[in-house]
């Protein structure tokens, strides 16, 4: 795990932990061991730790912090760097994180290559960098700079870490040998003010200030998130003496380290990796699926969910043929579209430069035909199963035969969208949210017939597109919008039984969403979900007014229609759910006339309103999207539970500290979530979606607790092996 060899006087210590160094039992163990060794050796003069292949260490190994302790730990590894009698210089490439960083920073220089990366990401974990790392980035960079770093986990790249003193120098070429002629020019012995326990932090005389505008910060910015303000005190203690200051910054990360904050977050970390890891049942020869390349696009469809995706795609460098039938829509979304980029580089986000370098690489047109030698379309018309039916059947006539075809749509089936082409198997779903540039969620939805190679070419565009690309099998609504209904349905009915809209959302922000269900409806405008009903009496052959109470022998709520029909369309058109000062606007004020529709519509059907707890607002909103998650995990439309949490943590803005609502049901325990479902299902006959899921049932009544990673699989045997 560490390599010792010796050049000339120079002991190298070469981290070989693949894929990222992470700094497991062995290689802690490793780089104490050769510290020792190279100060017993006469011959050795100096000390350089380095990574082998891809990275310096990237930090501590977090699959370890679930596990019963070994070896010596970060900090007793770092202490023994400090006091090294003989120079120890860190060699940086790659990713140099978290327990990384702090290894670096117990070495007496630092040395890295100018494409180089440093940071502490532990906050994205849960913790906060407790090898010390609070107590000494203070001491190079000043504590308004470690405050930003370490409460944000962004990565720094090398030249930002010369300039605030993390970094002694940037080098080109051949970082060993680099840092072996480095290591020949310093002095024999350590010179006081390289061990960085012996600088006083920069930036004291402010500390106060800084703190509270960097408190205030997080504060707005990760509400909820105990460990950035922890991460905070912890600088703020950099003031005190050394020993006392890392005294209370591990008080601090043991806290941290023993909330359910940390674990949930650390549970997401390795979620994220799973989602990408995909599987479907329909292809025989997974493991030899390979993307095929996708060097040009096309994007059908000018309105907002298009232009959002086009700039997506613009972004990550790909050209697009943008086609709308209709001169005006389409120049409206070319103009949406320079709109969006032109705002990323008033915010900095972008160069002109490269916004011109974008725009050139798009291609307005008002034909299908000039899709036909594009290597995968993007539909995202109007959400109508007749129209993408049409335009799928003339995309096969025109597109070249390699081409893939997909369907941005939120709900319909992929297999009937497929039927409409005589190349089902490229054929599929890229369900992106809304808006489309800022979302990170892309659900990749396959039918029956899609093949892998198709799948496998649009998770990978999903990775080339910056986004979190999760695969889900086809099924009404697929697993976000499934889920979504329930957990909004829900919230209608809390309404209609005793809630205020600023009541509910007051709950579920609480909880920690960044908008409660009906900030969001402001939001997405009342029109959308308008149209998705109506649209659906249509195809099953009901209709829906605004004094329907029952559709099909369930419960209904009519007050959005209602809302719709006074035409309160949300933040649009300055009234909604809320109020607002003029169209547009964002700052949402309680509106007096939506109590009075609210109290009218409950007298009129004769509902006694009641005062409903947080505790039922916070059951009915998430069990209900549970029951229903569980059952995606027993239809199969999900492959495991990881991929529910990362639909929902990345396209609804779940909390990420609660883990996911999958994760979170595991934390409430399985048997009182289906202890409640089951009290709720009693309670509430008229709503069949209480029906408690058979998997949930089996999984709670099993009489052991099935860790998250079985839960599919238990949905594939009978009980008595549960
Ligand atoms: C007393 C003090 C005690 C403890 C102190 C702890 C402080 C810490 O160091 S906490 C850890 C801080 N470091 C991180 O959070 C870095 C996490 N990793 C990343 O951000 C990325 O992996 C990356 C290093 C930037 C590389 O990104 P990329 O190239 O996209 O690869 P990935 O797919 O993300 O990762 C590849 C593979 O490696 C696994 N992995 C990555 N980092 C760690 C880690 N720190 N510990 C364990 N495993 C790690 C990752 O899960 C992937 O595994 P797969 O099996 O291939 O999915």
């Amino acid at each position: 795990m560490v390599d010792y060899r010796t050049v000339k006087s120079v002991a190298v210590l070469e981290v070989n932990n693949p894929p990222v160094n992470a700094l497991s039992y062995n290689v802690r163990q490793g780089l104490q061991d050769g510290i020792e060794r190279a100060n017993k050796d006469k011959e050795i003069k100096s000390i350089i730790i380095i990574g082998k292949g891809r990275t310096y260490p990237a930090g501590a190994d977090i699959s370890e912090f679930s596990k019963p302790h070994k070896g010596p730990n970060l900090i007793e590894v770092g202490l023994g760097i400090e006091s090294s009698r003989k120079p120890v210089i860190s060699a940086i490439h790659g990713t140099c994180l978290g327990g990384g960083l702090e290894i670096a920073l117990f070495s007496h220089y630092r040395i890295a290559l100018e494409s180089a990366k440093v940071g502490f990401p532990e906050v994205a974990l849960g913790l906060l960098p407790g090898a010390h790392g609070t107590q000494r980035l203070p001491r190079v960079a000043g504590m308004a700079f470690a405050m930003e770093i370490i409460t944000s986990g962004r990565h720094v790249s090398a030249r930002e870490a010369l300039q605030h003193g993390i970094l002694d120098k940037l080098v080109k070429g051949n970082l060993l040998s680099e840092s072996l002629d480095f290591a020949a020019s310093l002095p024999f012995s350590v010179p006081h003010n390289r061990r960085l326990r012996n600088v006083p932090a920069k930036g004291a005389e402010n500390a106060d200030r800084i703190f509270e505008v960097a408190l205030n910060k997080v504060k707005q910015k990760q509400n909820g998130f105990i460990a950035p303000i922890n991460c905070l005190k912890a600088v703020k203690a950099a003031l005190l003496p050394y020993e006392e200051g890392a005294k209370i910054e591990r008080e601090l990360f043991m806290e941290l380290l023993t909330s359910g904050q940390a674990k949930a977050q650390q549970y997401v970390f390795f979620a994220e990796r799973a989602a990408t890891r995909w599987y479907v049942s329909n292809e025989k020869n997974q493991k030899k699926c390979s993307a095929v390349p996708v060097k040009t696009t096309g994007v059908i469809g000018a309105g907002t969910m298009g232009s959002g995706i086009v700039v997506t795609l613009l972004r990550a460098g790909l050209p697009v043929i943008l086609v709308e039938q209709d001169s005006q829509n389409l120049e409206r979304g070319v103009n949406m579209i320079k709109g969006i980029l032109q705002g990323s580089v008033n915010l900095k986000r972008m160069t002109s430069q490269q916004m011109n370098k974008c725009l050139q690489q798009l291609t307005p047109a008002q034909s299908l035909d000039s899709l036909h030698n594009v290597d995968l379309v993007i539909e995202a018309v109007f959400e109508n199963l007749k129209l993408k039916e049409e335009i799928f059947g003339k995309l096969d006539e025109i597109c070249k035969q390699q081409t893939i075809l997909c369907s941005n749509t939120s709900t319909l089936d992929i297999d009937k969208i497929a039927r409409a082409t005589k190349r089902p198997d490229k054929v599929i779903g890229t369900h992106f949210f809304a808006p489309a540039f800022v979302m990170p969620l892309l659900e990749n939805v396959y039918g029956t017939k899609t093949s892998g190679e198709t799948i496998a070419t649009v998770m990978n565009l999903g990775k080339t597109i910056r986004k979190i690309p999760v695969l889900v099998k086809t099924c009404h609504g697929f697993v976000a919008n499934r889920m979504l209904a329930r957990y909004q349905t829900e919230a209608s009915f809390l309404l209609e039984e005793g809630c205020l809209p600023h009541e509910y959302d007051q709950v579920m922000e609480e909880f920690g969403f960044p908008m409660g269900a009906f900030k969001v409806g402001d939001l997405s405008g009342l029109d959308i979900g308008y149209r998705i009903r109506q649209e659906l009496a249509k195809a099953n052959g009901y209709t829906v007014t605004t004094d329907t109470r029952y559709i099909q022998g369930e419960r209904f709520s009519s007050l959005a229609d209602k809302l719709y029909e006074l035409g309160r369309l949300g933040r649009k058109t300055g009234k909604g759910w809320y109020k607002y000062d003029r169209p547009g606007a964002k700052e949402a004020f309680v509106d007096p006339d939506v109590t009075d529709i609210i109290l009218k519509h409950c007298k009129d059907a004769g509902i006694i309103r009641r005062k409903i707890s947080t505790q039922e607002i916070v059951e009915r909103s998430m069990y209900s999207s549970i029951n229903e998650g569980f059952r995606c995990l027993e239809d199969g439309v999900a492959s495991k539970p990881e991929d529910i949490d990362v639909i929902w943590l990345h396209g609804f803005g779940f909390p990420r500290y609660r883990g996911g609502p999958m994760y979170y049901a595991s934390t409430i325990g399985l048997a009182e979530v289906y202890d409640r479902i089951c009290y709720y299902h009693k309670t509430f006959p008229e709503s069949s979606y209480w029906v408690p899921s058979d998997l949930l049932r089996k999984l709670a009544t099993s009489g052991r607790n099935i860790p998250m990673s079985d839960w599919s699989t238990a949905a594939t045997v009978n009980k008595s092996r549960l």
